[in-house]
């Protein structure tokens, strides 16, 4: 009887090299929520599996918002707080393989919403981390654990990000294939990043060592560089906040930084009911408020320089409100609602000069809000709408007053949402962080991006293939065509 060999079956061939095919690409993932004032958003991370030395780059797969509010807002509800992550996750479940799953690690952290909730009412906050956890622990992935993140780790994870994607922490030598780490702070970018209750600038500078002011120092070392960055987070000077820092006192109801023809009634609770400004809330009988908006840049621009502190300073020199800062150096990357602004504005553009922006935005103030409704209230949510000029001349005014910048060094500032398809923000960071992705010593090899990875291996199976066919083929019993001699 002849004896069956299953290798000589086609698909049994087919289905090995494709099983071998999906070994060596195997990909990891990873999932962070970033648990923001305005709002949550879930981002998913892949990398190739390839443990040992943490070479492959992490790129960002998939983003999801969350709708609604953001978790600090669910403090009658904490329930509501879980169950708003629920539709996040299971978009996450469908973009992760199911084997996957339980080795995927998910991360959630919260900033200055719940630091500010903390602040006011730490048992609410505690009740929302655990209707969170409950609905974390729910899904079938690993879960890492529910935090709140100080804004120095804000700060900080911000900058790994930017920089990380930018590839400024390595750089390969010219002549051969070593990585090597060659610039450290010479090619570091700074990171601003703007949220609706914080904003955090964090930058590495050669004239701060963290022996002025410590508490701004972040250490580290990355790929065979020593860092020392600055870093600071002001609370209450995310957008959000600092719109109610510039509208608290009943003086400033005709508002200069809203449209004119802008006529809003609100309620004094909904704008007091902030640590940010809960002490300065007026002693009135009325609940509610009419903002009128007046249209004017500079009138505007004079309201948000009186939010800022620089009276006293105890440090060779200071941004605001008495926080040290040293000169700033390099290039910066500013994202969140920097990006979202100026986008909308039509001001990303730094080579254009300062005085030319300022003209810009001054001219959008002035202009009726009956006209920016008629033009933008179909693409635009009447509540972003109603903010930009107040949004751009706090961006404006935070920069050159508060941090410094100068018409000169504006254009060193770069406004991005995205770089390589990874939004910027402290997730990415604060991921490749927790799961040691960046070795501190520089790797022998490259990183390769998910699409090279695939590639090469890719390449290397069909080689394997063919050589595979080629063996066969030599093994294979020939027909023999020559008469037989019985
Ligand atoms: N114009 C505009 N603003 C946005 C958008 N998404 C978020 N924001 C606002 O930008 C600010 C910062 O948002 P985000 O970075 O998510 O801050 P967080 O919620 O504090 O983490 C908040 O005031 C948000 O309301 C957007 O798509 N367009």
């Amino acid at each position: 009887m002849k004896e069956k060999n299953p290798w000589h079956r086609p698909v049994t061939i087919i289905i090995t090299v494709i099983g071998v095919i999906a070994i060596v690409t195997l990909v990891t993932y990873g999932i962070v929520l970033d648990a923001g004032s305005s709002h949550t958003s879930l981002y998913i991370y892949q990398w190739p599996a390839e443990k040992d030395n943490n070479t492959g780059r992490v790129e960002q797969k998939h983003h999801c918002q969350v709708a609604g509010k953001g978790i600090s807002s669910y403090t009658a509800t904490p329930y509501k707080a879980g169950e708003s992550l629920i539709s996040c996750l299971k978009e996450a479940k469908e973009n992760i393989p199911q084997k996957m799953h339980p080795e995927t690690p998910l991360y959630l952290g919260a900033t200055a919403g719940m630091r500010l909730l903390k602040l006011e009412n730490s048992s609410a906050s505690d009740e929302v981390f655990k209707a969170v956890e409950k609905t974390l622990r729910g899904f079938p992935f690993s879960y890492q654990g529910a935090r709140l993140l100080a804004g120095q780790e804000e700060g900080a994870f911000g900058w790994v990000t930017v920089n990380y994607l930018d590839d400024r922490l390595t750089q390969v030598s010219m002549g051969g294939f070593k990585y090597t780490s060659v610039h450290g702070n010479e090619s570091a970018k700074g990171a601003l990043d703007l949220g609706g209750a914080s904003t955090q600038i964090s930058f590495v500078s050669d004239e701060y060592n963290g022996s002025e002011s410590p508490d701004n120092a972040v250490s580290f070392r990355l790929y065979g560089y020593d860092y020392t960055l600055y870093t600071h987070s002001f609370l209450c000077y995310g957008k959000d906040q600092a719109l109610r820092l510039a509208l608290s006192g009943p003086t400033a109801i005709m508002d200069p930084c809203f449209h004119k023809g802008y006529n809003e009634t609100k309620h004094y609770a909904a704008v007091y009911d902030s640590p940010c400004v809960s002490d300065q809330k007026p002693q009135i009988v009325s609940e509610t408020f009419i903002h009128l908006g007046g249209g004017n840049f500079t009138q505007c621009q004079e309201v948000i320089k009186s939010v800022f502190n620089f009276t006293s300073c105890r440090y060779s020199r200071c941004s605001f409100n008495g926080i040290f800062q040293p000169p700033l150096q390099g290039q910066f990357g500013a994202f969140s609602a920097y990006f979202f602004v100026m986008n909308f504005l039509n001001l990303t553009d730094t080579s254009v000069p300062l005085k030319t922006v300022m003209q810009k935005l001054s001219d959008y103030c002035a202009t009726p809000w009956t006209q920016v409704c008629a033009y933008f209230k179909h693409d635009i949510p009447l509540k972003y709408l109603a903010e930009y000029c107040f949004s751009g001349t706090y961006i404006l005014t935070l920069m050159m007053e508060g941090y410094n910048f100068t018409s000169e060094t504006y254009s060193s500032i770069k406004y991005i949402q995205k770089i390589k398809n990874s939004d910027a923000g402290w997730t990415l960071g604060y991921m490749l962080n927790l799961t040691n992705m960046i070795p501190a010593e520089a790797p022998d090899s490259p990183p390769l991006t998910y699409t090279s990875y695939v590639s090469v291996v890719t390449v290397m199976a069909i080689l394997l293939f063919v050589i595979f066919i080629l063996i066969l083929y030599s093994l294979w019993p020939k027909c023999n065509t020559e008469p037989k001699i019985i």
